[in-house]
């Protein structure tokens, strides 16, 4: 169960040795995080190594093989997702967007579209927006919920840098203001680094954890994501050290406590 001290819950989300399988394939493997109130937490890993299972994992909304998921009660989530297609097809208003599922106030809807810099677009359509703009409607969506964590599946997928670090600096802004933590996954690295106070590498299951600075100059970071402005690249290519297709009984030859902040 999460944790309370003095009447305080210390622990939002807690996942203790989860693992998640595909029919045969096990996509996440003995997965044990917990967020804090207040901390920002970056998952970060190549395409296909499980982050966005593991958000809905935390979310509830994939069945786990194994392992728990403790959420403290009550816990308030919003959720913005990778991306929201819309068609032109789809008429909707970014007003009308905004109470989905949940009917708001105009004072409301306009508030939180005020705090993203969409101040006044609510008659606008949906499928008008560009993509920084539709980024910031699904977190004035996902802020109406009055979160104490927001859940950011590569928000900025598809922004250009200044639109990305735009963004970032707005969710620090959120963070700052309402005491949220944020789970995000983000392949920008730098922004990781900038934005992070924890980051969570991850490939089938967590192969190192810590501060950004920690992880920076882990071993397992840098098979991962490179040297410098290889960084990026090497993401995609995954070029790893350590063998992902033996069974996943964490002998990669390295400490996987080492660098952990939590635990
Ligand atoms: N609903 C599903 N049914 C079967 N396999 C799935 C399903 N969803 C994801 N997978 C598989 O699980 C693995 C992890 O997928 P996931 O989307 O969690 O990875 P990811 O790290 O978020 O990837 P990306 O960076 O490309 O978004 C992938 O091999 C994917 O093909």
């Amino acid at each position: 169960m999460p944790r309370v001290q003095g009447g305080r819950m210390t622990t939002l989300i807690e996942a203790r040795h989860i693992c998640v399988r595909y029919g045969e394939d096990e996509v996440l493997h003995d997965i044990s995080l917990s967020v804090v109130p207040g901390e920002i937490v970056t998952i970060l890993g190549p395409n296909g190594s499980g982050k966005s299972t593991l958000l809905r994992a935390l979310l509830g909304i994939v069945p786990l093989a194994a392992g728990t998921v403790a959420r403290a009660p009550g816990l308030r989530v919003g959720y913005v997702p990778q991306k929201l297609v819309i068609g032109a097809s789809m008429p909707i208003s970014l007003r009308r967007f905004l109470s989905l599922p949940v009917r708001v106030t105009d004072a409301r809807a306009a508030a939180a579209l005020a705090r993203v810099g969409l101040e006044g677009k609510g008659g606008m359509q949906m499928a008008a927006l560009s993509g920084g703009q539709m980024q910031r409607a699904l977190l004035a969506r996902a802020l109406l919920a009055d979160p104490q964590i927001l859940m950011l599946d590569e928000p900025t997928q598809g922004l250009d840098q200044p639109g990305e670090a735009a963004f970032y600096r707005l969710i620090e802004e959120v963070r700052a203001e309402t005491g949220c933590a944020v789970l995000m996954i983000s392949h920008d690295l730098h922004v990781v680094m900038a934005a992070s106070d924890r980051v969570i590498c991850l490939n089938g299951h967590i192969c190192c954890e810590g501060t950004p600075r920690v992880v920076s100059d882990a071993p397992e970071y840098r098979a991962l994501f490179g040297l410098g402005t290889r960084g990026a690249l090497a993401l995609y290519r995954h070029e790893h050290d350590h063998d992902h297709n033996a069974p996943h009984d964490h002998h990669c030859g390295h400490d996987h406590e080492q660098g952990r902040s939590h635990g």
